[in-house]
């Protein structure tokens, strides 16, 4: 029977080389329209998770334990079509700086097109309509189409690189910092815009972040990280106003010290106070 779960993780551990696992015992069950936060500190694992998840580790990464299932199906046995058909398809990431998943020498408008062509069989003015609506989904206008990344700005380009991985209408949405590079008008755009392909389709998303605001305002659970394990989770609200582990206590001690204009530094800051906390990295939950 197909499972209802978009994505279901259990006991991932990920390794970069030969080395010790980076990620261990890491657990994630994704329903349709779940909104959930992964926050921790730099260095933390969060983006490695993020990417074993997606089946994207760069090398020398590799699954070392556990297993990833999409809907249903364990990724290790896909075949390389199966994969491809998953991203962009079933899963769609964001990466924190769009430059590096934009291709400079294309135009912006091309690369939509394509991302729609590697999954639909849609031609002509029906992909020229689709290219554009989905350009308009992000707050860039039609002839934005026909510019190269270079003739963007940063947040222009962000928002181009979204309206690719959202192009198809993944189930689920993993964003890895999507916001971090973008202005504070921009980033708010771009949080609502997935917010409401949330509400509206139902999209599932999992949404990593230094920013403690971030989760607060759209993610319904946050999962904590800290030295490559989640050390908590729960209901955001219980997270963050109810900390039960020392780690998450500090994280939210030391967002809470600072005022928006020095929330940069938080990675730094929290990799202090991590050493404190290295003892106990057993993890805890909220009961609902
Ligand atoms: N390609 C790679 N090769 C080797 N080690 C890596 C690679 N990518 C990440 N790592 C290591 O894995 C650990 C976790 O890194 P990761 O990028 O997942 O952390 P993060 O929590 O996402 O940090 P940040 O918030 O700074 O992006 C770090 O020690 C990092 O050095």
């Amino acid at each position: 029977m197909a499972s209802d779960k978009v994505l279901a993780v259990s006991g991932l551990g990920i390794a970069y080389g030969r080395g010790p696992d980076t990620v261990s015992g890491f657990d994630l069950d994704i329903l349709p329209g779940d909104r959930v936060g992964i926050i921790g500190e730099s260095g933390s694992g969060k983006s490695t998770v993020a990417l074993g998840m997606f089946g994207l580790l760069p090398p020398p990464g590799r699954i070392t334990k556990g297993t990833v299932e999409v809907h249903g199906v364990d990724v290790a046995t896909m075949t390389p079509r199966g994969r491809r058909q998953i991203h962009g398809r079933t899963i769609g990431l964001i990466y924190q700086d769009a430059s590096t998943s934009l291709d400079p020498l294309k135009r912006v408008g091309s690369q939509v097109a394509e991302a729609i062509r590697a999954h639909q069989d849609v031609r002509g003015k029906a992909l020229t309509r689709m290219v554009a609506a989905a350009l308009e989904g992000v707050n860039l206008l039609e002839r934005h189409a026909r510019s190269y990344p270079h003739e963007l700005s940063g947040g222009m380009r962000q928002r181009a690189a979204i309206a690719i991985a959202l192009v198809n209408n993944p189930d689920l949405v993993i964003a890895d910092e999507p916001t971090s590079a973008l202005d504070v008008t921009t980033q708010a755009t771009v949080l609502k815009l997935l917010d409401e392909r949330v509400t509206t389709q139902g999209c599932a998303l999992v949404l990593v972040t230094h920013d403690l605001g971030v989760v607060a305002d759209h993610c319904d659970l946050t999962i904590v990280m800290h030295q490559g394990r989640a050390v908590e989770r729960g209901d955001t609200d219980a997270v963050l106003t109810k900390p039960r582990h020392r780690y998450t206590q500090s994280l939210v001690d030391c967002y809470a010290a600072l005022d928006d204009n020095d929330l940069e530094r938080l990675p730094t800051d929290l990799l202090a106070t991590a050493e404190d906390s290295a003892a106990s990295d057993k993890e805890v939950g909220h009961a609902g």
